[in-house]
């Protein structure tokens, strides 16, 4: 039995122009367990599970799936010898039912009707979905949306689930609500792989662990005999730092200022962003909590001129800047990393030093006078790329031959250099490893105690507490409360952000 194996993956290559993506990969997943792919940022885990899903063909290696080679010319040909994976970023239709979302596009299985209808609610039972089946996605919290991910591809039959970092966008009572179904799962036959970061997870949810290194494998771990540290050292191939410990620079100066700000849609009853004040001073983090959803991303938006707001200011060094344009604001001295770096962040067909220019356009070093100075920007984006460690074959290549830890390197690179008054970092770790996260936070602490003010919206609560001076919670468009991050667990945190009472409250 030990050896009935679901996935084998055996000697694995992939290249792409400049790079070898995977190399002489093997990965041994046995039936009905969960199997963890744990390696940095760029090491091939995406490609890896791409190659699996058939999205990707490898230019060497096998497939076997339940013992027997296979080979994928894309997704339905994976699809139909069981395999299956729930992407990171979801792929679901707002306006469509849960129904809808799942049935469509498989609708030869079972139709449309009532058959479709019973196997949907048979599956939203085993996977603890409670959402009405006829209720549009929209109002759907993430962690049911990921549930819902999860049904659509065991509808269409899939028994060995690939889990590309789920709990990313879950709060820690989601991530355990998620763990346990998928215990659940397991215990009925079902086998997954689970790709993340989080090495404490990893460590609470596999049965077995696959480390990659630099597109190959290193070793496979015992999750019950190996500590989270030991298996990033794994990951990394060396030692890591130990954390500093911190001291305040918080100062009395007001750098951003928000006050009384609001912001409605048309056609929505509820206000998105309801009356929200809130100080930044130069030399401190101030951290926002909130599911998501509840109005962070409109409220760094708003801050930053891309929506506009229906009532209140914002003021930026005593300046103010309500009226302005996003441009105008950043040169008025705001650095901004964006929730979503493929669509704020970065120009993925362009080359690394003309990422290096967006939203600097006018400013040294990559323009000189009126002009661009290309010759700057590339030695800048070289001085980034050797800084903060992107790896990368060169910086003519496009942002999208990146992965995406890299491509979140890069973001954070430029967005530090510009000089900011104002850091805004909408989850700057996120898809980043321990060593790249590491790293991330020690730039971001040197900048606060030169009298940086900081920002900070994160789904990590690890990331908030360890990072914050102060962390406030957002919960539907308004600012609920105000947490010590030397006090507050993130537990607490997760109470807070979802509006129930604390565990120790409700005995
Ligand atoms: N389409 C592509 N074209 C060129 N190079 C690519 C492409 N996709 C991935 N790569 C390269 O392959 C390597 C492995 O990337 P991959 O995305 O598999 O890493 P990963 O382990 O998933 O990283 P992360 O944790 O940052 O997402 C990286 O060096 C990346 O730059």
């Amino acid at each position: 039995m030990a050896d009935d194996l679901a996935v084998e993956l055996v000697g694995i290559t992939k290249r792409f122009p400049g790079v070898v993506a995977n190399s002489d990969i093997h990965l041994r997943v046995r039936t009905s367990e969960v199997h963890a792919v744990c390696g940095e940022n760029g090491a091939g885990k995406s490609t890896l599970m791409k190659i699996l899903y058939g999205m990707l063909q490898p230019d060497e290696g096998t497939i076997k799936v339940n013992g027997e080679p296979v080979r994928f010319k894309n997704p339905s040909d994976a699809i139909k010898v069981g395999v299956g994976m729930v992407h990171q970023h979801f792929m679901l239709a707002d306006n469509l039912s849960v129904l809808e979302n799942i049935v469509l596009g498989a609708e030869g299985l079972y139709g449309i009707g009532a058959k479709a209808r019973k196997k949907v609610a048979e599956l939203a039972k085993r996977t603890g979905l409670n959402a009405d089946l006829d209720v549009a996605l929209e109002y759907l919290g993430v962690a049911d949306r990921q549930r819902v991910e999860i049904v659509k591809v065991l509808y269409r039959g899939a028994k060995i689930v690939i889990l590309d970092e789920p709990t990313a966008v879950l709060v820690p009572q989601e991530v355990d609500d998620l763990f346990e179904t998928v215990r659940q799962m397991r215990d009925d036959g079902f086998t997954f792989i689970f790709i993340s970061h989080k090495l404490d997870e990893v460590r609470a949810i596999a049965d077995s662990i696959t480390v990659i290194r630099r597109g190959t494998t290193v070793g496979t771990a015992d999750p019950k005999t190996t500590s989270s540290r030991q298996l990033a050292e794994m990951m990394v191939g060396s030692e890591l730092p130990s954390p500093e410990t911190r001291e305040s620079t918080v100062t009395d100066t007001a750098v951003l200022s928000v006050s009384g700000l609001r912001l409605s849609e048309p056609g929505s009853a509820r206000a998105v962003l309801d009356d929200i004040d809130l100080v930044v001073h130069s030399g401190e983090v101030l951290g926002i909590a909130g599911v998501e959803g509840n109005g962070q991303t409109e409220l760094v938006e708003t801050i930053m001129g891309m929506r506009k707001g229906t009532g209140g200011t914002i003021s930026l060094g005593g300046k103010d800047i309500t009226k302005l344009g996003t441009l105008a604001r950043r040169e008025a001295g705001i650095g901004y990393i964006a929730e979503d770096r493929t669509r704020h962040g970065l120009l993925l067909t362009q080359p690394l030093w003309a990422n290096r220019m967006l939203g600097y356009q006018t400013r040294e070093p990559v323009s000189k006078g009126q002009w661009l100075d290309i010759a700057g920007a590339k030695k800048d984006t070289q001085r980034i790329v050797d800084e903060y460690d992107v790896r990368t074959p060169g910086i003519d290549v496009a942002a999208a031959a990146l992965s995406g830890g890299n491509q979140q390197k890069l973001v954070v690179g430029r967005e530090l250099s510009g000089d900011p008054k104002l850091l805004i970092a909408s989850h700057p770790t996120r898809g980043v490893d321990v060593g790249a996260q590491a790293l991330i936070w020690e730039h971001i602490r040197q900048a606060r105690s030169a009298g940086l003010a900081v920002l900070l919206i994160s789904a990590d609560l690890d990331e908030l507490i360890g990072l914050s001076d102060r962390i406030v919670v957002m919960l539907r468009g308004r600012l609920v409360s105000e947490e010590d991050p030397s006090t507050v667990t993130a537990e607490d945190l997760g109470c807070a952000m979802t509006g129930s009472a604390p565990r120790e409250a409700t005995k």
